[in-house]
């Protein structure tokens, strides 16, 4: 494989991205596949179909992870992984997590089509949730897989309309005893192809990008309890009014991270206000909070100095404070000796490429726990993800499934 047939892939992969942002989309252009919504179901099941008619055996677990497989001639070999998750954010993109589970598919019908049946067995995953965002809870599909998460003991979490995931699971076709048990032992490799979600790769003109690690994520959220009374008759001093108060907090999580310095984040991206009527003082405010950082330390310094600072703010007021923390993600290096083969294989493509550190998570950082993990970036336009605006040149899709495929014919072929 060389230069003059990197383009190879750009129709399969913009044909299949744009099929499966047909599950979910939205009239802006964007898409929302939730967590075992209907959209997200009829995804699965579409690319279950699409897995199959590539010659790949399919597999669900009890999480709702789906497997396309190659069995190799020594199947006790354990098997070398690839994909990447299918749900969205509200509102998302069509590439986030499509893409990588695409380039999967692509790659292993690639190479079954070519070379047959491989030495060591390949799998495709198009994992069941990787953004938290229905259930506060995040990774469910590579955490069940791993043993992290167990499905005969779902976390109490609820989504915006009061659903738990135990029953949101349940409606979907899965949960207990309903495929295949989802906590594997036999994957020794998992390789990731992902978007960017950045700027570095376009600014810099670089066509792919290899992941050195992914920085450490806490997630909370607060709950700021006041007093609602009516908005004409309660005089400013003897006001509790909840809302004021997480203001407050919520300029000073932005004040503390710039004085964390320039690789510190902290979002507050969710708000919800009681009663929430324009002539009654909030007495209740809940919000999350999203941090990150590449360094573990510095990362629970900025939290502990967050959470003191709301609750100095919270007494000065009077209001009540509650804090949970629902995710808790340390930050990970991806295995060195993938990502030397990954950079070796882009020098000999002659693709421009750097490393680069990951400001979001994914499911590879779940994976290095149990097995050999790396990542492979391509730009973002404008940076944008999260978006209905999100974008990547197919060239530069299509040169990193280039890639992936010599990686996998090299991990199992070999
Ligand atoms: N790649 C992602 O967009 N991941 C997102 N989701 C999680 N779970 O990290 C995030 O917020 O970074
Ligand atoms: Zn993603
Ligand atoms: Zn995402």
């Amino acid at each position: 494989m060389n230069l003059a047939n990197m383009g190879h892939f750009a129709s399969d992969i913009m044909s299949f991205i744009d099929k499966l942002s047909g599950y979910g989309a939205d009239l802006a252009g964007g898409v929302t596949r939730l967590l075992y919504s209907p959209a997200w179901v009829q995804a699965q099941h579409e690319l279950q179909a699409m897995m199959e008619s590539s010659g790949l055996v399919t597999l669900f677990d009890d999480a709702g992870n789906l497997f396309g497989r190659l069995e190799g001639d020594d199947p006790a070999d354990g098997v070398i992984l690839t994909g990447s998750h299918i749900d969205t954010v509200r509102c998302g993109g069509k590439y986030d997590g499509a893409f990588g589970v695409g380039a999967g598919l692509i790659a292993l019908s690639h190479l079954r089509a070519h070379h047959g049946k491989p030495k060591r067995t390949l799998e495709v995953v198009s994992f069941a949730e990787e953004e938290g965002s229905r259930f506060p809870l995040a990774y469910w599909g590579s955490g069940n897989v791993i043993g992290h998460y167990d499905v005969f003991h779902v976390p109490e979490v609820y989504d915006a309309d009061g659903i738990g995931l135990a029953d949101a699971m349940q409606a979907a076709g899965f949960g207990p005893g309903k495929k295949r048990p989802a906590k594997r032992t036999d994957i020794r490799t998992f390789i990731e192809l992902h978007i960017e979600q950045g700027v570095i790769l376009e600014r810099e003109r670089y066509t792919v990008g290899i992941v050195d690690g992914i920085v450490g994520q806490r997630r909370f959220t607060f709950e700021v309890k006041g007093e609602a009374n009516h908005a004409g008759t309660t005089p400013m001093i003897w006001r509790r009014d909840a809302l004021a108060g997480a203001c407050e907090m919520i300029h000073s999580v932005e004040t503390l991270a710039v004085a964390f310095g320039e690789s510190t984040v902290a979002t507050v991206g969710q708000l919800e206000l009681s009663p929430n009527i324009s002539n009654v003082i909030p007495g209740l405010a809940k919000f999350t909070l999203d941090s990150r950082h590449a360094d573990k330390s510095k990362l629970e310094a900025l939290c502990e100095a967050i959470v003191t600072r709301f609750q100095a703010i919270a007494a000065d007021r009077d209001l009540e404070l509650s804090t949970t923390e629902w995710m808790n993600a340390e930050p990970v290096l991806m295995n060195p000796e993938l990502t030397q083969k990954l950079a070796q294989l882009c020098s000999s493509k002659g693709l421009r490429y750097r490393s680069l550190f990951s400001g979001a998570g994914h499911d590879a950082q779940m994976m290095q726990k149990v097995c050999k993990a790396a990542m492979l970036f391509v730009p973002s336009r404008n940076g944008v993800s999260h978006s209905h605006l999100e974008y990547t040149e197919p060239e530069a899709l299509s040169a990193a499934i280039a890639v992936l495929i010599e990686l996998l014919y090299d991990l199992a072929y070999r």
